[in-house]
């Protein structure tokens, strides 16, 4: 009881102050309280201010307390952090000073022991047999299967507008999800959004379950009561670890000398379990944020058809009208990049990061002690307008036009430093081609039954589904 005092007490002296907690659970209840309203009422009508419904926590306290400010989860305290300059400082940081923040078990489910939860020596052990899979060379290498997962796609969108008229609406988040889903199963696992649907569904579940957890106060062997939602997360966790055994069994002989995900963790002689927990990051974090951002890219361009024109001239003048984007267009693609940049930066897929400190230490003038964890809200950082400018919540992705530079603090979507994002090539470049094909086929616009609600649900997404009404182009 006495050391949250002490430690309000020390930040209150430095003029760095935040709402009142509750003794046990802190400001976590506040947090899913705030969450829970923010998500009952969509933005309307359409505005890219979405801060107040993603992260309202932080935009009612930034306005009382001003934007660095104190809050608690648990007995744990947390600062939020938003000027560029100490993000970059606390993310570029390669001394151990401030690291990663753990999973609580309930929300480690989703991850495993994978990369993203590993800290200190484990992790760089793994990063470095891991990263060659996911380096710019290897991933160019990928470009026609991302291709022709494309080319299938699209080609059902032209049956589904022969059955109906000239225009048809789809909700495109799903669409995405599948896209991305077959992309990382193959590229990374030898495998298909089919063989691993059991796996993603199952996933799909656990995200719900796992972003209840990660705002709630974990209780030390909690987990171990079988209270109805820990019987459907152990029943979660064993299914899909058995889905994954199964598929690693399957695919593992013909992956053996692959330079894919899987060939490389077998040729590693990893454990069994490790390739499993491994599985699960990469089944998760392949599909979700990408399926995301090329959700978000596709109703900005529903909204903003001057670009989605501007996007197609280029596309055209580039790879014309039918020839399927090769690697060596990518870079040539300026209109696209600039065009997923501003997408990343008004809708980040991921919010926030947090780093704990290891030690007593100085940031940007403010003593900070050992066990601290830095909030750095993204979404907020990339819709400030001390940052961004007075039109910070307008699409406009000339802001990342070639001839303009940003600070690293003030634009991290995949992160910085050492534990950047190691599927952010992956990423992109799915993105480019997915966009570019769909530019090549289809003209759009958002459909009057799009709700426009942001909604944080381990990654940013459409509450409502993102329905457009797509028409073929005919040439
Ligand atoms: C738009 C898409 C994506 C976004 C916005 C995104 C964002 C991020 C962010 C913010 C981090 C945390 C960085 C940090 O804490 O320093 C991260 C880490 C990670 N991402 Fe992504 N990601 C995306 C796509 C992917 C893809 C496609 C994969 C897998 C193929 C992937 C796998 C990972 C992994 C394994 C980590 C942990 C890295 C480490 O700790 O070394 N991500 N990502």
């Amino acid at each position: 009881l006495w050391i949250p005092y002490r430690i309000q007490a020390h930040f209150a002296a430095q003029g760095i102050h935040g709402p009142a907690r509750n003794l046990l659970s802190g400001n976590a209840s506040q947090i899913r309280d705030l969450i829970g309203r923010a998500q009952l009422n969509p933005i309307r009508p359409i505005s890219h201010d979405i801060v107040h419904r993603v992260a309202p926590h932080y935009e009612r306290w930034s306005e009382r307390y001003g934007k660095r400010f104190l809050y608690w989860f648990g007995s744990g305290p947390r600062l939020a952090v938003t000027d560029p300059d100490s993000i970059k400082e606390v993310l570029m940081d390669q001394t151990g000073t401030f690291v990663k923040v753990g999973f609580n078990p309930l929300s480690k489910q989703l991850f495993g022991e994978g990369l993203v939860g590993l800290k200190g020596e484990e992790w760089a052990k793994r990063r470095k047999i891991l990263s060659p899979v996911f380096n710019m060379e290897r991933i160019k290498s990928w470009v026609p299967e991302i291709a022709t997962i494309t080319s299938n796609m699209l080609d059902k969108w032209e049956v589904l507008q022969r059955k109906k008229s000239s225009e048809f609406e789809l909700d495109v988040h799903k669409e995405f999800h599948i896209l991305a889903a077959d992309v990382i199963s193959q590229i990374a696992f030898g495998s298909s959004y089919e063989e691993g649907k059991r796996i993603f569904q199952l996933q799909e579940e656990q995200m719900v379950l796992v972003s209840l957890a990660i705002r709630s106060i974990y209780i030390p062997g909690f987990r171990f009561l079988p209270t109805p939602k820990n019987q459907k997360r152990r029943r979660l966790k064993m299914e899909i670890s058995d889905s994954l055994r199964k598929l690693i069994q399957a695919n593992g002989k013909k992956c053996e000398n692959s330079k894919n995900l899987l060939g490389i963790m077998i040729s590693e002689k990893m454990e069994i379990e490790t390739v499993i927990d491994e599985c699960k990051t990469f089944y998760f974090a392949g599909k979700e944020t990408t399926a995301n951002l090329l959700t978000w890219a596709i109703l900005l361009l529903a909204l903003h058809q001057e670009w989605q024109s501007k996007a197609r001239d280029e596309v055209i003048t580039i790879c014309g009208k039918h020839r399927i984007p090769n690697s060596d267009d990518l870079n040539d693609l300026k209109i696209i990049t600039m065009i997923l940049k501003e997408t990343l930066r008004l809708y980040s897929p991921a919010v926030m990061i947090n780093r704990l400190t290891t030690r007593n230490i100085k940031l940007s003038g403010l003593d900070i002690p050992s066990g601290t964890i830095i909030y750095m809200p993204t979404i907020a950082v990339h819709h400030d307008t001390q940052v961004w400018g007075n039109d910070a919540n307008e699409f406009n992705p000339e802001r990342f036009s070639a001839n303009k530079g940003h600070h690293l603090g003030a634009f991290y979507p995949f992160g910085i430093g050492p534990t950047i994002c190691i599927g952010q090539n992956l990423a992109m470049t799915e993105a480019k081609v997915a966009l570019a094909m769909i530019l090549q086929r289809f003209e759009f616009t958002i459909s009057p039954s799009y709700v426009h609600a942001p909604m944080l649900l381990v990654t940013l997404q459409p509450q409502h589904g993102a329905q457009i009404l797509l028409r073929k182009i005919v040439y």
